[in-house]
């Protein structure tokens, strides 16, 4: 029984020197908690075998009390994807006093979350990002679907509209020019440059530049540190593992004198800071930007300051973490598959002498094959695995099975674009699979269950507001580093090239990143760019 996934977390708490005392009122409330929690497993039992409803996988080592909390392995992630392959594509763990139910079926995931809408779109009562960050109702990510978070929702959607964002295309590609320029100087000084840094310089200059007209030019810029901070903060506290007491009630009290506590409450206090001067400056200032968009509607939805602040809060973060993780995916795929490389310069290149000038994301149907590999690439490497997990407000059933009330339910995006229904040899990164494929992202993932190819942007109600500004970031880096740099994975001493894609990914907070890597940017000679730009001079 690997139990290191649990004992991670008492170990970060610093609870290992527990006292004789401590110890024996412990182990007497665990007895209390064990029949306690007996007597109430007995009597909702029922709910997880009702009659007439197929039986939702139970996966092995469910233990008394704790469920399957210590049956997760180092990486929960690769453990429960390990369980949907054996058991099928619908698993029900307990986790301590939850229940979730996690899903692999795309057609399954649209019966819950689309259909039955109106009882899934709840968010899971996590005390970091729940109770203590979003203050149970403010903000958009993480509060329930009542009244305020509507209103937020729609004020963030005109925000993210593709016209609003179409005004920002220019910022788009000059922030993504300079770090491109910047990765490659660092390359050329250094041998060869880690990307990570340098794509969070790149996802949140812009979300900072759309929604509070604010420029940084340096990744040591204090203001562009502190929201790196605080999206980090959010993007490490909301993952489960995090939050014990509200999976064993009764070591809550670990909870609330842990440094995990601590660190998120230091979260909340740094935006506290930053935020309100943020929003505020950008409101009442002269440059045009999203914020001042969301503050001329906030009267008429019936929105308050305190609620924009926790509005741009989370668009800040949910905007410049996870782009930046799909970004450091990109160069890697791009790198690691040298021939897909090279046919994504050819078709820049044949723009470039059409045109005169790299493609804009308004060209994107002038470059079939680059949108395939960019549709590919989301599919073959998920950002994240789980997404933001839901909250299931009333009994649900579907497809002849029943879902109790409460019960927290998520889907694994890698199992989804791996499952062997909807792709054929789906772990391969095959590009001309998507060869043909015309909708943006954000019309692919709001599309019929059948018609779709990316889930990473979740479901129904809640899906990501931010879908067509990640396709345009993802977009622009692409074609502007490929169309001025060849990005190499750099040799080993032996000669040979190391396969990072194939050690898979490693889990942080919700996202799943690439293994260390460092690539060489090496800059193309001869190109059409070239000649234009000679010809210009
Ligand atoms: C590659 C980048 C991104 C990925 C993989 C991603 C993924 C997701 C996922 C899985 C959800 C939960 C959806 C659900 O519950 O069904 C979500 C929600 C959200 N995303 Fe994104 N996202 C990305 C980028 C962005 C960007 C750029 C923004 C904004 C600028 C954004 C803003 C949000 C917000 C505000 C929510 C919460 C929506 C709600 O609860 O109503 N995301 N995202």
């Amino acid at each position: 029984m690997d139990r290191s996934w649990f004992m991670n977390s008492f170990r970060e708490n610093a609870m290992i020197s527990v006292t004789g005392f401590i110890a024996v009122g412990l182990a007497s409330k665990l007895v209390y908690e064990v029949f306690n929690w007996n007597y109430k497993a007995f009597l909702n039992k029922d709910e997880w075998n009702k009659k007439g409803f197929k039986k939702i996988p139970v996966p092995p080592k469910k233990y008394l009390y704790f469920g399957h909390m210590l049956s997760l392995s180092e990486d929960p992630t690769a453990q429960v994807n390990q369980w949907l392959k054996t058991y099928g594509p619908i698993l029900h763990l307990t986790m301590g006093v939850q229940h979730w139910v996690v899903i692999a079926d795309p057609l399954l995931a649209s019966e819950i979350f689309v259909r039955n809408a109106s009882k899934s779109s709840g968010r899971q009562r996590h005390i970091f990002t729940h109770t203590i960050y979003a203050d149970g109702a403010k903000g958009l990510s993480f509060t329930d679907s009542g009244k305020k978070w509507q209103k937020s929702r729609k004020i963030a959607q005109s925000m993210l509209s593709p016209e609003r964002i179409e005004k920002f295309s220019g910022v788009i590609e000059s922030i993504t020019d300079n770090v491109v320029d910047e990765l490659a100087k660092a390359s050329n000084r250094d041998g060869s440059v880690c990307p990570l840094s340098f794509v969070k310089l790149s996802t949140f200059s812009i979300m900072l530049k759309s929604l509070f007209g604010k420029t940084v030019d340096s990744i040591d810029d204090p203001l562009l540190q502190d929201v790196i901070c605080i999206a980090d903060g959010i993007v490490k506290y909301i993952s489960p593992e995090q939050d014990i007491g509200s999976f064993i009630p009764s070591f809550s009290w670990i909870t609330k004198f842990s440094k995990q506590r601590k660190g998120m409450a230091n979260v909340v206090k740094l935006r506290n800071v930053v935020l309100p001067k943020l929003v505020s400056e950008a409101a009442h200032g002269e440059v045009d930007c999203l914020v001042k968009q969301a503050y001329a509607l906030k009267e008429e939805y019936g929105l308050d300051d305190d609620d924009l602040v926790s509005m741009m809060s989370d668009l800040l973060a949910a905007g410049g973490d996870p782009t930046s993780v799909s970004l450091t995916w990109l160069l890697l795929i791009l790198a690691q598959y040298k021939d897909v490389q090279q046919r994504v310069c050819y078709e820049i290149d044949a723009f470039v002498e059409q045109n005169g000038r790299l493609p804009s994301f308004s060209d994107r149907e002038n470059v079939p094959y680059i949108r395939a590999v960019l549709l590919e690439c989301i599919r073959f490497r998920s950002i994240t695995n789980f997404g933001i997990p839901r909250f299931v407000t009333e009994d649900i059933e579907c497809l002849g099975y029943f879902i109790p009330k409460n019960t927290v339910v998520m889907t694994s995006m890698h199992a989804m674009h791996m499952y062997p229904n909807n792709q054929t040899d789906a772990d391969q990164f095959i590009p001309e699979r998507f060869l043909g494929r015309t909708k943006t992202w954000a019309a692919n993932s709001r599309a019929n269950v059948q018609e779709r190819d990316m889930y990473v942007f979740g479901w129904g109600r809640r899906i990501c507001v931010g879908i067509h500004l990640v396709e345009v970031e993802v977009f622009n880096m692409c074609v502007r580093a490929l169309g001025r740099y060849n990005i190499e994975i750099p040799m080993r001493q032996d000669g040979l090239v190391d396969d990072i894609i194939s050690k898979g990914s490693v889990s942080r907070g919700l996202n799943c990143m690439p293994h260390d890597y460092t690539l060489k940017f090496i800059k193309r000679c001869n190109t059409p760019l070239d000649a234009h730009a000679t010809k210009k001079d």
